[in-house]
């Protein structure tokens, strides 16, 4: 029984499709038990990129690499790995993906997610990811909260999926989630607007000015620190997200990384109609030089996104 409603899937992606979301589905079921099972928020180790392991962090890498061995995967980069690993020599895709996205709220049972990017596997392992991202052939997320579900582009629209609890599937939700055009919320990390650039100073206190202000409009702000949460609920009504670079040591090309973070984001939202830069340029026309290496990301509806990218000039 697949795991998830193959219908609008494309067919040659199917096992790729159907391991993540099975895997999704057992997640999804791990984080539901919460403290009842093991301790999922405990630290185990680091990763490569120096950001602490939680033991949900380590545990869904694991699940997710098993799942999707027998799947055609043949290069698989995850923000848990120092290096791409081969599952199968013969595999037709390469996939990027964040297991556990959202890891500071494992425990206070707030929305994390899992982000996956795909490409066609070329011969060289890690040549495979660096490459422009417009050459992603599928991206998605599944975001754990009161709803496990499911947004994912091939390339034609971005679909939603819900798993519904009463079949353990993924069946479709809606097959073009589309964004507003205009804003009434904003996101970012307001604790580092010591460290911001002046544009992005200047867009905040745009927001902040509300109908006295020149937007001549109220903007509420919202930060759950969970990317995946995060847009998710752009997707749904509208919104920016903003992780910019800042002046803190190692924060100059924001936090997020390319690969298995920003990329698939950006396919995603721009599939629905909205926009993803890195404050002037699309995302979607970079490439990481890197396999973790970070970039900044702005994206949302389309208004708001043009105005940071002028604050920009
Ligand atoms: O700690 P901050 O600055 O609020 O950053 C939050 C951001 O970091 C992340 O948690 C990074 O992802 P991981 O949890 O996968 O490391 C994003 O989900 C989120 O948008
Ligand atoms: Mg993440
Ligand atoms: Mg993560």
């Amino acid at each position: 029984m697949p795991a998830i409603d193959p219908a609008l899937v494309p067919e040659d992606l199917f096992p790729v499709i159907d391991a993540l979301c099975a895997t999704g589905a057992q997640l999804s079921g791990v984080i539901a038990r919460g403290p009842l099972g093991q301790s999922l928020g405990a630290g185990v180790g680091e990763n490569s990129d120096g950001d602490q392991q939680k033991a949900l962090d380590v545990m869904a890498d694991e699940l997710f690499e098993a799942a999707l061995k027998p799947a055609g995967v043949r290069h698989y980069a995850s923000e848990e790995q120092e290096v791409v690993l081969t599952l199968d020599p013969e595999g037709a895709y390469a996939l990027a993906i964040d297991p556990l996205d959202g890891s500071s709220n494992i425990d206070v049972n707030v929305t994390i997610g899992t982000i996956f990017s795909i490409f066609q596997a070329a011969e060289d392992a890690t040549a495979s990811f660096l490459r422009p991202a417009s050459e992603q052939i599928a991206a998605g997320y599944i975001a754990y909260g009161p709803q496990t579900l499911l947004a994912v582009t091939f390339g034609a629209g971005t679909l939603l999926y819900v798993l519904d609890p009463e079949t353990g599937r993924f069946s479709l939700a809606s097959e073009a989630m589309s964004l507003p055009e205009a804003a009434r919320e904003y996101s970012i990390n307001a604790s580092n607007r010591r460290h911001w650039t002046a544009p992005v100073l200047a867009y905040v206190e745009e927001c902040e000015g509300g109908t006295q202000g020149s937007k001549g409009k109220d903007m509420n702000f919202r930060w759950v620190g969970s990317l995946v949460a995060e847009t998710h609920r752009i997707l749904t009504r509208g919104g920016t997200f903003l992780y910019p670079s800042d002046a803190r040591k190692g924060y100059e090309k924001g936090r997020l990384r390319m690969v298995y973070e920003v990329a698939p984001m950006a396919f995603l939202v721009e599939q629905a109609g909205g926009q993803a830069t890195d404050g002037k340029t699309p995302i979607l026309s970079l490439q990481a030089g890197a396999l973790h290496e970070r970039c900044p990301l702005v994206f949302g509806s389309s208004e708001e996104v043009a105005r940071i990218a002028a604050l920009h000039d």
